[in-house]
């Protein structure tokens, strides 16, 4: 099927992409969880897995930064049936952001019910630490307030309505349920609760950026997931987003740190198996209260 570009995300191709995935998958996914840079890893603990690169599966398209593989991968995580997209798309990569999100129309149609999105971020917060995990409370979406957005353009009903509401995007039931994870792991000590703010990238922000969006109001900056929330909003997906601090936002000229994406891999791996026993541990919580939520 021939479609320009910022069609990729329409309801007929998302549709052909959804047919080929469930006539391979063993399972429909409840859950589908986007892995941020260097968190791919969780894509390898799922039980009974089937994996795809997303270059055998209909317009899918490429990713082609380090730290994500590019693959989807079906399983299972603590008795959950899932997906997991071990690498995502950027619009720094030059990708529309119809295309940044056409997976989740794609998981939307395959019957996903719930979104988890994991990034690396930059934390603005001062009472942020490097290795801290951040469940994203709220977003500022700097491509938004700019006039971009994922879903502008003519409305497909079939997706969602025409305006959606985001002053509850990040479902605070889930909020509560990973928050009480983290709690019985014993991670509160570097559990954070706090706003993600989204820009462009590629490149990192200047240290007068970095005050500027602090002064905001947000908690973290990063370069992804707010796209991929939107839409999933648009089309009824409940969403639990989480932030892996991997860096602090470099906020005075007399700081000799400099930020790069080798530090932001390093980190991610540190602490890739906290995230996997958290998520683990929610999905296990989310599978006992399936009938309350
Ligand atoms: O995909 P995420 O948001 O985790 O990746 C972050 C943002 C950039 O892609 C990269 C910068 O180091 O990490
Ligand atoms: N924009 C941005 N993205 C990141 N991803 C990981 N760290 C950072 C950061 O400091 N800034």
């Amino acid at each position: 099927m021939a479609y320009a570009e910022e069609d990729r995300n329409s309801y007929e191709v998302c549709k052909e992409a959804a047919d080929w995935l469930r006539a391979r998958a063993a399972r429909r996914p409840r859950i589908a969880i986007v892995c941020g840079s260097g968190l791919g890893a969780l894509a390898d603990v799922l039980d009974s897995r089937t994996a795809f690169l997303y270059e055998d599966i209909p317009h899918f398209p490429r990713s082609s930064v380090s730290g994500h593989v590019g693959r989807l991968v079906f399983g299972e995580l603590n008795g959950q049936p899932c997906v997991c997209m071990q690498g995502r798309f950027h619009s720094y990569e030059g990708h529309s952001l119809s295309t940044v999100t056409f997976p989740i129309r794609v998981f939307f149609l395959l019957g996903v019910e719930i979104l988890i999105v994991t990034n690396a971020a930059g934390g603005l917060n001062p009472h942020f630490q490097v290795g801290d995990i951040m469940f994203i409370r709220d977003h500022i979406s700097l491509f938004g307030l700019g006039g971009q957005n994922p879903l502008r353009g003519p409305n497909d009903e079939r997706f969602g309505v025409r305006f959606p509401c985001m002053s509850d995007a990040y479902e605070q039931d889930l909020l509560s349920l990973a928050m009480e994870s983290a709690q019985e792991l014993g991670f509160l000590s570097f559990t954070r609760e706090g706003v993600y703010c989204l820009q462009a990238g590629p490149s990192y922000e200047t240290i007068a950026e970095c005050r500027l969006l602090q002064a905001l109001g947000a908690d973290a900056v990063g370069m992804s997931s707010v796209p991929e929330v939107i839409v999933a909003r648009h089309c009824g997906l409940r969403v639990l987003g989480i932030s892996l601090i991997t860096n602090k936002a470099v906020m005075s000229y007399s700081s000799q740190e400099k930020a790069n994406h080798e530090e932001v891999l390093r980190v991610s791996v540190l602490r890739a198996e906290a995230l996997q026993k958290l998520i683990s541990h929610l999905l296990g919580k989310l599978g006992e209260s399936t009938n309350s939520l």
